[in-house]
């Protein structure tokens, strides 16, 4: 112990005194809403934050850390809603770290005092609630959640609904069933059940929930047990309480006697010898914290060995022969300042939230959309709102949704507008039954201009680095091009009357040149992404792709009817209507008139060297070739100015079939459509149609003639 140690609480200044009561008292009020409400009003995140403040205090103020202090308790109590039980072991929290440093430092004390190396079982940290399930000659006599660590709220009823906890411990000749044991362990929703859970209230008209574990924690703590039993709740077990019969040596040798007596466990505990495998470990699960199942919030590392575990002992809030490893929190609370509207490139009026910045997940967000106004009302979020966020990886911020509990009564709803914020043009659904709503004037419409011209500058289109958002914004405001038909015609001139692209001398920027220079390259893009460049709804790269290979210009694809267009793989009838009607209004012709003057590709290049010798001619191809990916098949059809076509009709002149193909030989069989295998395929490809036919199978020959 420090000398510090031995301080007084009341050598320390009045006003840290104080501090430390306020901040003790908030950090208690929240434990109440989160144990025993269910119904946290920040985020774990914060909750975090504010005991460390709290450790920091104590640190400097050793007088501070009394045995009621949070960081000296088990952050939990019990409800009077549920009877009151002890558990015959107490039932601790964990300490936690948050980096590298901090966690070797806790590897290094571990090493220190049992004076030497030891091995670490890493368990993932699943984001659940705990509870302790108490067998008693193998029947499982009481169910706890952990309460104050000494005591908990007796939950027997409704554990006895959960599929994985047995009620009766298996027999097992490794491991005898034990006269008395408490299990330990985690109950949660997995991702996807939480989904699904979610997805039904949604349906039903009712708030989806914001957090599975807080829901998984309320599911349990039910009065009534059928509640619980409507919920998949999961379990896996993570340690033991006090046993009469059963001696383990090894935490993870504890493992497989639960395993053998029918208990749930993770199939992702590890024991490992050096802290760098840990380390590893704790990197590999930071990577790949959304592959799991289940949601989880660290990594926790145990010493193995069960007589280390005894040395170090425990201190009164956690053990100290085990630690989490927390991972950055990813949901954070924030303020709802206020929803505005953005209107995309195809006039669809989205709302989004405008938020005080807040850190989550290593980046400050302040934006978030929220998709239409049925999804505001859906997540029942107010103006002035505390909200729930969340930015999961590389997943775009979310809003959960709002803390209700915080409300002023100052929050007003949010108005969707009826008319377009850029240009004041009445919004309207395009079709009954939309979600989405639109701004209709596409043409003149600064705000779809812009999103339009953005977007063709943007990869998988004309990929013009110079082009982003401002220069975008500029171009259309500054009025020297009306619209992205006018991209490829602008010069040194034109762009000098820009701002943007004027230095402070008031000549051309570099910038303009670069401009001009990118230009220049992407008039000779592959076709696929000119036709993407377009912005005709529905059309991504791979509908592009596939209209390219299928068609090879763009004159062709205008000049397709609805069914030919629909009939190549990757495009269908949505597609194939929404490329037609885009053809049939005049300003989008004129786009590809001007870009086609500029000198933008217009065609696919042809392959001289291959024989044109399938013009004309549609071919179907079904089950995998040896020698062919489908996209080769695909391509050496359209190199030869064959159609590579999805489905079989009358007018289809082969179908080539490979190893278990669908119904479309059936169909074949059916129209009586020339039948070759893979060795035909290649005649037809060298010798053309003539020669494979001859090497076609009989037409509804083999064993499916009579159909
Ligand atoms: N938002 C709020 O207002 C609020 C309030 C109180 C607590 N909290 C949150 O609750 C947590 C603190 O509570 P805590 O005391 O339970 O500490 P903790 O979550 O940091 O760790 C202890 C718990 O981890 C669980 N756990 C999960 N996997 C485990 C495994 N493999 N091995 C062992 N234990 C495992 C156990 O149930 C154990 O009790 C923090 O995440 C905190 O942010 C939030
Ligand atoms: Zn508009």
């Amino acid at each position: 112990m420090t000398e510090n140690a031995a301080q007084d609480v009341t050598d320390v200044p009045a006003e840290v005194r104080d501090r430390h009561g306020a901040l003790a008292e908030e950090i208690r009020g929240h434990q109440f809403r989160y144990y025993v409400l269910d119904s946290p009003t920040i985020s774990d995140g914060e909750f975090d934050e504010l005991v460390r403040e709290l450790e920091r205090m104590e640190a400097e103020y050793p007088g501070l850390a009394t045995p009621d202090s949070p960081t000296q308790n088990v952050g939990g109590t019990f409800s009077t809603d549920f009877a009151a039980y002890d558990h015959l072991e107490r039932m601790l929290s964990l300490d936690n770290v948050f980096d590298t440093d901090e966690l070797l430092a806790w590897i290094d004390r571990v090493e220190r005092e049992v004076g030497g190396s030891t091995q670490y079982l890493c368990e993932l940290k699943i984001d659940g609630l705990a509870i302790n399930l108490l067998y008693e000659d193998g029947q499982l006599t009481r169910a706890l959640t952990r309460g104050d660590g000494r005591t908990g709220e007796d939950v027997t009823l409704n554990v006895r609904t959960l599929d994985q906890v047995p009620q009766q411990l298996h027999h097992s000749d490794e491991f005898p069933v034990p006269k008395l044991i408490e299990v330990r362990g985690e109950v949660f929703f997995r991702v996807e059940d939480f989904a699904e859970l979610n997805a039904k209230l949604v349906e039903a008209g009712k708030p989806p929930f914001a957090n599975p574990r807080n829901t998984a924690a309320g599911s349990l703590r039910q009065k009534d047990p059928r509640v619980t039993r409507s919920r998949k709740l999961r379990m896996i077990c993570h340690g033991l309480g006090k046993r009469d019969g059963f001696e383990p040596t090894r935490q993870s040798e504890s493992y497989r006697a639960l395993a053998a007596w029918g208990l749930p466990i993770s199939a992702n505990t590890k024991v490992f010898d050096t802290a760098d495998e840990v380390l590893a470990h704790i990197r590999y699960w930071g990577e790949h914290r959304h592959d799991n199942e289940h949601e989880i919030d660290g990594v926790v590392v145990k010493v193995d060995q069960v007589s280390l575990q005894r040395r170090l002992g425990t201190t009164s809030r956690a053990p100290r022969w085990a630690v989490a490893y927390k991972y950055p929190p990813e949901e954070a609370t924030t303020t709802l300042l206020d929803i505005q509207v953005n209107v995309g490139r195809t006039g669809r009026v989205t709302p989004f939230a405008v938020m005080e910045p807040v850190k989550v997940a290593g980046s400050t967000v302040a934006m978030a959309t929220l998709h239409n106004a049925e999804e505001v009302k859906r997540k029942g979020v107010l103006i002035g709102d505390r909200v729930v966020i969340r930015k999961a990886g590389d997943v775009i911020p979310e809003v959960l949704g709002p803390v209700v509990d915080v409300r002023t009564g100052d929050e007003r709803e949010f108005v969707m507008p009826v008319r377009c914020p850029e240009c004041d043009t009445p919004l309207a659904y395009q079709k009954e039954g939309d979600v989405d709503i639109r701004c209709p004037n596409s043409q003149y419409c600064p705000a779809q201009r812009r999103e339009r011209l953005f977007y063709l500058a943007g990869r998988g289109r004309f990929d013009i680095e110079v082009l982003g958002y401002e220069a975008a914004a500029a171009l259309i405001s500054s009025g020297v091009i009306a619209d992205e038909g006018d991209i490829f015609g602008l010069d040194e001139e034109a762009l000098s009357q820009v701002e943007l692209f004027r230095t402070k001398e008031g000549e051309l920027s570099a910038n303009a040149r670069r401009l001009l220079a990118n230009l220049e390259t992407a008039k000779d893009r592959p076709l696929w992404r000119v036709i993407a460049a377009l912005s005709i709804r529905h059309v991504g790269p791979t509908a592009a792709q596939a209209l390219a290979r299928e068609f090879g210009s763009l004159d062709a694809i205008e000049a397709a009817g609805q069914e030919e267009l629909a009939d190549v793989d990757g495009v269908g009838p949505t597609i194939a209507n929404a490329v037609r009607e885009w053809f049939t209004v005049d300003w989008h012709r004129e786009i590809v008139e001007k870009w086609r003057r500029a000198g933008v590709r217009m065609a696919e290049d042809r392959d001289e060297s291959v024989p044109r010798n399938l013009e004309g001619l549609s071919i179907v191809v079904t089950g995998s070739l040896a020698g062919f990916s489908r996209d080769e098949a695909k391509e050496s059809i359209m190199a030869r100015g064959g159609k590579a076509a999805g489905s079989v009709s009358k007018k289809t002149a082969f179908v080539v079939v490979g190893d278990a193909p669908g119904s479309k030989y059936d169909k074949a069989v059916q129209l009586k459509v020339p039948v070759l295998d893979e060795a035909g395929f290649q005649v037809l490809l060298d010798r053309g149609p003539d020669a494979a036919a001859e090497v076609a199978l009989p037409a509804g020959e083999p064993g499916d003639a009579d159909k």
